[in-house]
């Protein structure tokens, strides 16, 4: 009798909690109900989609956001809306909401709490700092060094993509270059001073991949499962490699006599910072990780992508180099007056970035129930916004796989709402380093382009056949090759 009571107080106890859980969740369910979603199982929902595997992780997020514009998704008891429609995602991106928990969760055993992570209370500090080392002033000074990097990397074009039919996957060639691009402007120390720098790209791409084997595997969401698992592991050795690269960057730095006319340079500017105690030494570490690591990863496959375009699109890339070569003359540098009024070559850029953002999703935390125009979405939800089907809509961009940069005139951005185009994000938190992403293409275009003619992109024929995979990054799944040969 006694242990038939207690049995019943337990079973009773259990589903009063689980009444409480549901009814404390009841708008996410309604919400559930009320909108589109590919098949869920009960308990796992719609785990059943992440078998494809991490190779498969574009085209499964690409299935499941179809149902646009709005999907919801059940991975076991997590729920994620995804959303893709102009208006709303203007809406949200404008209001204060934050970053998704995933983005700490997913990136923070190795990055801990640099800017793209960091809560609140440690953002608005670090963002106000950082941002006036990316203002007008600082940015524009870069140029000699992106030209000085860009003839590099047209030098290595020279060797390997020219007068062959098998030229390799430019990638890490141009990753490999923004890293020097980098440590130039953003660290001003010269990248020949540096060791293990490959090590350092290498430990970038791992971490990538180790963040996306993670996402496939539901289980690693749970903590206690996480702290355990030799990915975990992974994610904090990759950490320490990435803070002794740094380590390394700073002391090469503090060898050299101080640059008096490069004081607001981000890597001087956050050292100052940290000699006046506005910035801790973690803090200091952890941002020159993450610079210098986004400067070019983000960058890399735009270039990659832009390069392959234009060797599809051979008038287009005429329309450029007549550009270029009017605006240059073969004695001089580039100037930034010059690349300033390469509006071709910029509209270019826009619409390769328009097809395959290097950035493919943002994802956004909810506290507050919020309206947007057409639905609500509960508290507590967590926001997948697909910047690629953005990018793709129809009725917005008509002919979607079109390469056409002229969607990009002043005139015909002016028909479009504000939110139907963010390869860079929107709101507090958007990319804080748009100038020098835009300058750094340009000048790295401009400098290939005026040298060499893109005769082919190997392995595509049209834009259509260009599958990409998703890292934190979204890349080409068979890379970017191309063939040239020298204009002059
Ligand atoms: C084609 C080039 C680039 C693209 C498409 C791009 C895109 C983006 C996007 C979409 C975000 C917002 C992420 C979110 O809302 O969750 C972001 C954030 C960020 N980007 Fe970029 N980015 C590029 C280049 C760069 C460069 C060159 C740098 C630095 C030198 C940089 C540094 C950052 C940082 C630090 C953040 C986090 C900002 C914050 O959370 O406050 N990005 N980027």
């Amino acid at each position: 009798m006694h242990q038939f009571s207690l049995t019943s107080t337990f079973l009773y106890f259990i589903i009063a909690l689980t009444l409480y859980f549901i009814w404390k969740r009841r708008r996410l369910y309604y919400c559930s109900f009320k909108h589109p979603g590919p098949f869920g199982f009960p308990l796992i929902g719609s785990a059943h989609l992440l078998t494809a595997g991490p190779a498969e992780s574009y085209n499964t997020l690409m299935r499941i956001a179809q149902y646009s514009p709005v999907t919801r998704v059940w991975f076991g008891p997590f729920f994620y809306l995804f959303i893709s429609k102009p208006r709303d995602v203007e809406i949200l991106l404008n209001k204060s909401v934050d970053k998704s928990i995933y983005y700490a969760k997913y990136l923070g055993d190795a990055l801990k709490t640099a800017l793209l992570i960091s809560p609140p209370e440690i953002r608005k500090g670090r963002r106000k700092l950082i941002n006036q080392t990316f203002n007008s002033n600082v940015v524009n000074s870069f140029v000699p060094a992106f030209t000085k990097c860009a003839n590099r990397l047209a030098d290595e074009l020279d060797k390997v993509c020219k007068g062959t039919n098998d030229p390799p996957d430019l990638f890490d060639i141009i990753m490999k270059t923004y890293l020097d691009a980098g440590c130039e402007t953003l660290a001003d120390v010269r990248p020949d001073s540096l060791y293990n720098k490959e090590k350092f790209l290498a430990t970038g791409y791992r971490y990538q991949k180790s963040v996306k084997y993670r996402f496939f595997k539901p289980h690693l969401n749970i903590d206690f499962f996480w702290k355990r698992s030799s990915l975990r592991k992974e994610q904090l050795e990759i950490g320490k490699v990435f803070e002794d690269f740094i380590k390394q960057v700073i002391a090469v730095k503090q060898s050299q006599p101080e640059n008096k006319n490069s004081k607001k340079q981000f890597l001087n500017y956050l050292l100052e910072m940290n000699k006046q105690n506005n910035l801790t030494t973690d803090g200091l570490l952890e941002e020159g990780a993450l610079m210098l690591l986004a400067a070019n990863d983000s960058t890399t496959p735009a270039v990659g992508s832009a390069l392959v375009l234009l060797g599809m699109h051979p008038e287009i890339q005429e329309k450029v180099y007549q550009e270029i070569s009017l605006l240059t003359d073969d004695t001089q540098d580039l100037t930034l007056q010059c690349v300033n009024k390469m509006n071709y070559l910029e509209r270019v850029i826009k619409e390769t970035i328009r097809i395959f953002p290097s950035v493919p999703f943002i994802l956004r935390k909810i506290d507050e129930e919020i309206e947007l125009d057409s639905y609500f979405v509960p508290a507590n939800c967590e926001i997948l916004i697909s910047i690629s089907q953005l990018h793709r809509w129809p009725d917005i961009w008509p002919n979607p796989l079109k390469f056409d940069p002229d969607r990009f005139l002043p005139e015909e951005v002016e028909k479009r709402p504000r939110g139907a185009y963010l390869p860079f994000g929107a709101g507090a938190r958007n990319c804080i380093g748009i100038k020098y992403a835009m300058l750094s293409m340009k000048v790295f275009l401009a400098v290939i382009l005026k040298r060499f003619r893109i005769l082919e992109a190997i392995d595509y024929k049209r834009v259509e056949d260009i599958e990409m995979d998703i890292f934190l990054f979204g890349i080409a799944k068979k890379g970017y090759r191309i063939r040239v040969e020298d204009r002059n």
